[in-house]
């Protein structure tokens, strides 16, 4: 990381202190240090600046950083957290920073598209949640596509990547995001995987509702189940965090499914499966992988198809979803940079095989072997509810069986009927979208975050290499 600043009087006495990353437990990183002594003084300030112009020669590391505090997220203690673990950091290995406290909701958001002097920063970090992430993003993706004159309400337009890396210090109640991509929620961690420049391209998908751009997402859009849980959790912010707990237990006893239609372009030519035992993790197959993957995004290869029905769950995971509840998340196999997102379907069934399909989040076993769930890799999906829907599709529908038709038939003129509510709504990296036909669209590593990806355990086991990052 650096030759501690402090010890300059230490050199010229033969000492020198040199901080380094260890690896520890669970894909954890830590600040460690060597001390160096060497009789002979002047060979010992050779070695002292050597190692600083090496380090100056690392064009990856950032050396001006701007960083968005949310002092409200999580346990309120963002501000805390990167005072105490990791400003001193940043200060020992030389980087300069700009620090806003968000004041409000969007301040971020708003700041990072209208005001912020973007060319005078090597990065973005953002000190907070999942929520904090997403300001972070829209406010840079927006600014890129304003400044090249892209229109973001069309989804056909291909958007420009942001040029600057994102870091995340988790400082949240969920830290989802952080823990999809570095393998722990851990501020140090993430604090050194800044430093050291790591690079993670991510793909993004844009949502639309006719034409008019709704939100980005980066992990999870979800109709049906988990967009009912996180409506449901809004009304109980007061209880915290456990909120989450309690909507979850609530909607899986409501057992409400919905109606409607999904179509999606299947990803062609790309390099595996949602069904792949092996993960998306950092390292040379994954560069490789990284390579290959905007040869093959063009629309016109493969066609749409289009699957209806009584859906409890409609997901679209762009990364694994992984967290420390669910370890394998939504879609183990998903990839962060390979221009897809793994569309799941989960259909009407009995509430005993929905526990366990959610039961397979936690356990070993492929949680697509299931009859009632799909999986699809795909490049752009769309979904319109049944009372959406046009009318000759409703009549395709109203064919398929006389006795549902009467059903349907009730259920769409009287949605207040009780018998099961008409829509769900979408839970798009945790906001509620206020469309619920929408059309979403990937963009292949549309942002860069400073991480790697998570590392596999072989690096970490190899103790005898603890410095080799
Ligand atoms: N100063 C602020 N005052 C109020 N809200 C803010 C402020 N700064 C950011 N926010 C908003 O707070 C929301 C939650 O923030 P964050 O994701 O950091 O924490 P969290 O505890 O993980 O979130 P959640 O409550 O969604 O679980 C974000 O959507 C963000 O827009």
């Amino acid at each position: 990381i650096s030759v501690r600043e402090e010890d300059e009087e230490n050199s010229s006495r033969g000492r020198d202190d040199v901080m380094y990353v260890e690896r520890c437990r669970q894909h954890r990183w830590r600040c460690a240090e060597v001390t160096f002594t060497c009789s002979d003084v002047a060979l010992c300030q050779r070695w002292v600046s050597s190692i600083r112009e090496q380090l100056v020669t690392i064009t990856s590391r950032p050396k001006h950083l701007l960083v968005y505090i949310n002092p409200y997220g999580g346990k309120r203690q963002g501000k805390r957290i990167y005072e105490q673990k990791v400003a001193p950091l940043f200060a020992q290995a030389g980087i300069s920073t700009d620090v806003i406290v968000t004041e409000y909701a969007n301040h971020a958001r708003d700041h990072l598209r209208t005001e912020a002097e973007l060319k005078n920063f090597d990065g973005v970090v953002c000190v907070g949640g999942d929520g904090m992430f997403s300001e972070i993003i829209h406010g840079l993706i927006w600014r890129t596509q304003i400044d090249d004159g892209v229109d973001t309400n069309c989804p056909d337009e291909t958007l420009l990547p942001c040029s600057l890396r994102i870091g995340i210090i988790p400082a949240g109640s969920t830290d989802c995001i952080c823990f999809a991509t570095v393998g722990t929620n851990d501020p140090v961690t993430s604090a050194l995987h800044i430093i050291v420049g790591d690079s993670q391209p991510i793909d993004v998908c844009s949502v639309h509702h006719n034409n008019t751009f709704l939100r980005y997402s980066v992990s999870l859009l979800g109709y049906g189940f988990y967009g009912d849980v996180l409506t449901d959790s809004e009304r109980k912010r007061w209880m915290g965090p456990a909120r989450y707990d309690f909507s979850g237990v609530k909607m899986f006893l409501t057992h409400h499914y919905y109606e409607g239609t999904v179509s999606y372009l299947p990803a062609r030519g790309i390099v595996g499966t949602p069904r792949d035992a092996t993960r998306c993790r950092s390292g040379l197959a994954a560069e490789r992988e990284r390579g290959q993957i905007c040869l093959f995004v063009s629309e016109n290869d493969s066609e749409w198809r289009t699957v209806r029905g009584k859906f409890l769950a409609i997901n679209a995971a762009s990364m694994s979803c992984a967290c420390p509840r669910s370890p394998k998340g939504l879609s183990p196999a998903a990839h962060l940079a390979n221009g897809t997102t793994d569309l799941i379907l989960v259909r009407k069934c009995s509430r005993f095989d929905f526990l366990r399909h959610l039961l397979r989040h936690t356990s070993k076993d492929d949680q697509f072997d299931l009859t009632f769930v799909e999986v699809h890799r795909v490049r752009r999906f769309r979904f319109t509810p049944r009372h959406c829907q046009s009318d000759s599709d409703l009549e395709l529908d109203l064919q398929e069986s006389s006795k549902r038709q009467i059903f349907s038939q009730i259920c769409r003129d009287h949605p207040a009927c009780g018998c099961t509510p008409t829509y769900s709504s979408w839970n798009c990296d945790g906001e509620i979208l206020t469309h619920t036909a929408i059309d979403v669209r990937v963009h292949c590593q549309l942002i860069k975050l400073f991480a790697r990806g998570i590392e596999e355990p072989a690096v970490f086991e190899d103790v005898a290499n603890p410095c080799a990052i």
